[in-house]
């Protein structure tokens, strides 16, 4: 979504991105964009760069807390990083995300999570995973007020089901991912991320549906893009998907920080007279 857009898609002078912007960008054909965020320093700088949404993933639980899986997060452990998040955007509509546990077991538990991550947190919507199977919760939770964005395709809260990090959605897997999207679009969600299905399925998918796509490694065709951010600016450690690409080398710019200012200290070259009282 880009400051030129033309007929109220979500401009960059924006107060603030809104559900409705979401489906203003899919008739518009303007992209939209997202990352994911789990503390105010990145936050800020993503919604200075005008991304239109702040993903508090679950995905937290591996780069910030050093979980192997997102498995095991929760939602006391994310609430105060949402919390962080939703303060420092100020143009960026702030989604958080609902962990493993949390909603599966019944429409009163989702309510009960959704609920409690909007009225502890700031954020402006809720998103989980699962598309027929999780339809009943997302209505019930859409009916309480809150915006929900589904997840589908390769939804990592279920890798130990779907046997590993699978591309979804080939072959007949595309006839699920299609049912999985029209359930979710009844249920009244206002965006959906596919993760990791072929570019072709997702395309079908988003001629499909009203409302908006938002591709992790489902190709071009989406009506938005999303990364994990510290995948995307060369922070994480060890296997990188395919469909991430670098746009910045973090990880590597603090390893040379942190070995120069160490020698520094070493050789009695930091702190210089400028440093010292
Ligand atoms: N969006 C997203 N979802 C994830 O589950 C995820 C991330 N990002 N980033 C960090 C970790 C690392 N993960 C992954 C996921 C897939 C591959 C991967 O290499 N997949 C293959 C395709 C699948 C296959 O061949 O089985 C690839 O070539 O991308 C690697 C790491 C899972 N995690
Ligand atoms: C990768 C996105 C879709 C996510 O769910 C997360 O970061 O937790
Ligand atoms: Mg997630």
């Amino acid at each position: 979504m880009r400051e030129e857009a033309p007929y109220g898609g979500a401009p960059q002078n924006l107060k603030r991105v809104r559900t409705r912007h979401f489906l203003n960008a899919k008739k518009n054909g303007i992209k939209i964009t997202g990352l994911t965020s789990y503390d105010q320093l990145t936050a800020h700088i993503f919604d200075d760069a005008g991304i239109d949404f702040l993903l508090v993933g679950d995905s937290a639980a591996n780069n910030v807390l050093g979980y192997e899986t997102t498995l095991p997060v929760t939602v006391d452990e994310l609430i105060p990083l949402v919390r962080a998040v939703a303060r420092a955007a100020s143009r960026a509509l702030v989604v958080a995300d609902m962990p493993f546990g949390s909603y599966e077991t019944s429409v009163n538990d989702a309510v009960h999570t959704a609920i409690r991550m909007m009225k502890e947190t700031g954020a402006h919507a809720v998103k989980l995973e699962g598309g027929v199977r999780s339809a009943e919760q997302i209505r019930h939770i859409v009916d309480a007020g809150v915006p929900v964005m589904a997840h589908i395709g390769f939804t990592p809260q279920s890798e130990h089901q779907l046997g590993g990090h699978v591309i979804q959605g080939r072959g007949s897997g595309e006839d699920q991912l299609l049912a999985d999207a029209k359930a979710i679009e009844a249920a009244g969600a206002f965006a959906v991320v596919l993760e990791m299905v072929p570019a072709d399925a997702a395309a079908k998918v988003t001629a499909a549906l009203s409302i908006p796509t938002i591709s992790v490694g489902a190709g071009p065709h989406c009506d938005g893009q999303l990364l994990v951010w510290t995948d995307w600016a060369g922070l994480t450690q060890g296997r990188i998907p395919k469909f991430v690409r670098q746009y910045a080398q973090i990880g590597q710019a603090l390893h040379d920080a942190a070995t120069a200012w160490k020698a520094d200290v070493e050789q009695g070259e930091y702190p210089g007279p400028e440093n010292s009282y």
